[in-house]
């Protein structure tokens, strides 16, 4: 859904962006990583259409970045890191002001404003001043105008900066929702736990070079030569540990007051038969679980230079 080749963007001798290349498959959200002054927002403008590249091409729903920026707005729904709304407008207003700049039909827009506001939970603020919205409100409202022209495609630039906790989570609930409508998102953030249990897939940037994309559970893999698996037991633990011990593929044992943390060499097989095996002995096994990495050991191992 997007494709992006040899990207890269200089201002004069500085190299903002170098030579990146990255594929987005339809129904994903990919999550763009990176520190601040990444080159995130330039890579993410380059592909709204509103920068254009020193070098490389990009397709965003089939549409050439290069050649066909109109195709690309068509299918694109952009939010900016930074965004203005405009004072002394009512909310249904601005998004009227979006919906007639994608030139939806008159007798569409009340409808289309109507669902949006519905879906971004704005409907009782309708009739509201923008510039009397919360922070977390007018965010929702950026989010609301990028959907008025339903786009298959969303790329939003840090849609959860500034927000409090309250109003992340609930940004974070919208993106899935808009996920199992079969949007693709890119989403972009500095703050890796906003995006660990939502992507579906994520992409390392630093100093313009993107270090690692991929899938979010191949780029845990990478991370973890072994699996690390948690196991819980009622009572006393011994008999299942000992019988843990005994399996060929452990590497080393963490003992905790109710289990351990074990590492084990192996497939996906050699996992299940461990479980079974605790099963079977009755050992009083009450937990069996994959102990995944967090998105900072990714990013930290990553841009060390541990992986690639
Ligand atoms: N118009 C410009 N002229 C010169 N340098 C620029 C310009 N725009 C961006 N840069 C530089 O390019 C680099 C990448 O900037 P970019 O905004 O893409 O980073 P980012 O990853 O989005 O960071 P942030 O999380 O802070 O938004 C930064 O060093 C920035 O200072």
């Amino acid at each position: 859904m997007i494709e992006i080749r040899n990207f890269g963007k200089t201002y004069g001798d500085f190299v903002a962006v170098e030579d990146l290349s990255l594929d987005i498959g339809a129904g994903e959200m990919f999550g763009f990583i990176g520190p601040n002054g990444a080159g995130k927002s330039t890579t993410i403008r380059f592909l709204a259409t509103l920068l254009r590249a020193t070098h490389g091409e990009a397709t965003v729903n089939g549409c050439s970045v290069n050649d066909d920026p109109i195709g690309v707005r068509r299918s694109v729904g952009y939010m900016p890191d930074m965004f203005g709304v405009y004072d002394g407008m009512k909310v249904w207003e601005f998004l009227d002001f979006f919906a007639v700049a994608y030139e939806i039909p008159k007798a569409q827009r009340k409808g289309v404003i109507g669902d949006v506001l519905e879906l971004l939970d704005l409907t009782h603020k309708r009739d509201d001043y923008v510039n009397g919205l919360s922070r977390g409100m007018k965010q929702r409202l950026c989010l609301a105008k990028t959907l008025v022209h339903d786009p298959p495609v969303l790329i939003l630039d840090e849609p959860a900066s500034g927000l409090d906790p309250r109003a992340r989570l609930e940004v974070k609930a919208l993106l899935k929702e808009l996920r199992k409508m079969g949007k693709t998102i890119l989403i972009s953030s500095h703050i890796l736990t906003e995006l660990a249990d939502v992507c579906t897939s994520i992409g390392i940037i630093e100093r313009g070079k993107l270090l690692l994309s991929g899938p979010i559970d191949k780029v845990y893999r990478k991370i973890q030569q072994n699996r690390h698996l948690v196991v819980r037991f009622a009572g006393d633990p011994a008999p299942g540990l000992s019988l843990v011990r005994s399996d060929p593929n452990v590497r080393a044992i963490q003992e905790e007051t109710r289990g351990a943390t074990v590492e084990l060499a192996g497939t996906d097989d050699d996992v299940q038969r461990l479980m079974r095996a605790l099963v079977a002995a009755k050992v009083g096994l009450v937990s069996f679980a994959d102990k995944e990495p967090t998105l900072e050991d990714v990013f930290m191992m990553v841009t060390k230079g541990l992986v690639t």
